[in-house]
């Protein structure tokens, strides 16, 4: 069996379960509107409404360079993302009602004591 080669590419715990997390997260945004960042030529004037902007693959890259040191912070990123959504475009758009959508199911997912049981699975 090949060893792995160095530790680096070793997940530590928090990793795994922010990976664990990220994977539900992603699937449940079916049109792929959060997977990768807004540019002004999606949305006119973006960077100059949103002063910090949020994206799936940015968390996904914060993950891979664990520069998220607890859950929440991970959360915090996640609710930055729709959040910016719901504050660039208008209620009645299909981008704000799917941030809120985004938005409750993963609150629900990353809720106090669902967190809590996830830090019981970590060493
Ligand atoms: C990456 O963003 C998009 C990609 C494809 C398409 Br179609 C729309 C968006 C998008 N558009 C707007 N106005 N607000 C957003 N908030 C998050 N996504 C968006």
């Amino acid at each position: 069996l090949r060893e792995r080669k160095n530790n680096e590419d070793e997940q530590t715990p928090l990793q795994k379960c922010l990976d664990y997390l990220h994977n539900i997260l992603v699937k449940k945004d079916i049109n792929g509107f959060f997977a990768y960042p807004v540019t002004d030529n999606i949305a006119p004037s973006y960077s100059k409404i949103i002063l910090h902007p949020m994206d799936m693959s940015t968390m996904k890259e914060n993950i891979d360079a664990n520069q998220y040191a607890t859950l929440l912070d991970y959360k915090a990123d996640f609710k930055l993302m729709c959040d910016n959504c719901m504050t660039y475009n208008h209620p009645d758009t299909i981008y704000y009602k799917e941030a809120e959508k985004l938005l409750k199911s993963g609150l629900k997912l990353m809720s106090k004591e669902k967190m809590i049981q996830l830090k019981r699975c970590m060493p």
